[in-house]
């Protein structure tokens, strides 16, 4: 079985897979400090909760927190002797290289969602992914990565209001009936939410503008189905296509190795 582990900066998912026939996902939060014993508990715990095997032969890491990934090289070595492709790491294969100014270090995310994306759609693509950061991924007619745009996350954006205004509580996205908030929590969710909308709308049509061919958006991470409900913004959501593009990578490597 394939192990495939997607470090964000907030949450890390476990995602089991037998051949193309998914099995399992765990999520838990992004710590530097947890060790290699840690999440064997965790994780063998909840596949014998699920009453599934542990035959993991190989595995497969994409992390955007670069200090979580000693940890997950010992829990490869001692749980499952084997030694995880990572992505971004010189002896991981991509696909197709990216475009882009020499010396950037692409997050490995995007790099993931891009073989993802062009494995599903063949090019041509924007994947928009909403996690700690939100991210605009240019998939170009090759399957390269050749560029995009970073902006701040959704709860990140109301997290900050939290930090930075003695006055505003915390709050919880939602999607408000109406624009105009009648008390602060309404307030801040207009903001947000609505000011999202903009930026996302705003962001891929100008992306199309700048691109000489049609493209189609795909949204993922776990609020863009929030974001797509009663707007027209994606083409398709996708949930697992991070996971999927880890499995792509995996099966390149294998094939190319
Ligand atoms: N389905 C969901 N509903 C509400 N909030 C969510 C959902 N999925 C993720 N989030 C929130 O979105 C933020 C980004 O989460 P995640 O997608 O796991 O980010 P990352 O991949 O950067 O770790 C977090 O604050 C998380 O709590
Ligand atoms: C932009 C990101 C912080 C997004 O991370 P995430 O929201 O998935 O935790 C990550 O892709 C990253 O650290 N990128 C490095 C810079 C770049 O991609 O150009
Ligand atoms: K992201």
């Amino acid at each position: 079985m394939l192990l495939c582990i997607d470090c964000g900066n907030t949450n890390t998912v476990f995602s089991v897979w037998n051949g193309s026939e998914f099995v399992a996902t765990f999520r838990t939060a992004t710590e530097h400090q947890r060790t290699a014993d840690q999440y064997w508990v965790w994780f063998s715990q909840l596949m014998e909760h699920r009453g599934v095997p542990i035959e993991i032969g190989d595995v497969i890491v994409s992390s955007t927190v670069p200090r979580v990934v000693f940890n997950l090289r010992v829990l490869c070595d001692r749980y499952f002797d084997t030694r995880p492709y990572v992505v971004g790491k010189p002896d991981c294969l991509l696909p197709v290289q990216p475009r882009v100014d020499a010396g950037t270090q692409v997050g490995p995310d995007r790099l993931v969602n891009t073989a993802g994306a062009f494995d599903r759609h063949g090019g041509d693509i924007i994947v928009v992914d909403f996690g700690t950061a939100t991210t605009f991924d240019v998939v170009a007619h090759d399957g390269a990565y050749v560029g995009g745009v970073i902006a701040p996350g959704v709860n990140l954006s109301l997290e900050a209001l939290h930090m930075a205004a003695a006055a505003l509580p915390h709050v919880d996205v939602t999607r408000p009936q109406k624009v105009i908030g009648t008390n602060t929590v309404a307030c801040m969710q207009t903001g947000v939410f609505w000011g999202y909308i903009g930026l996302v709308r705003e962001v891929t049509a100008r992306i199309k503008g700048e691109y000489d061919r049609e493209m189609r958006i795909v949204g993922t991470g776990g609020l863009a189905p929030l974001f797509a409900s009663g707007e027209v913004l994606f083409d398709d959501i996708e949930d697992d296509l991070t996971m999927h593009g880890l499995t792509v990578i995996h099966r390149y490597n294998k094939e190319n190795a």
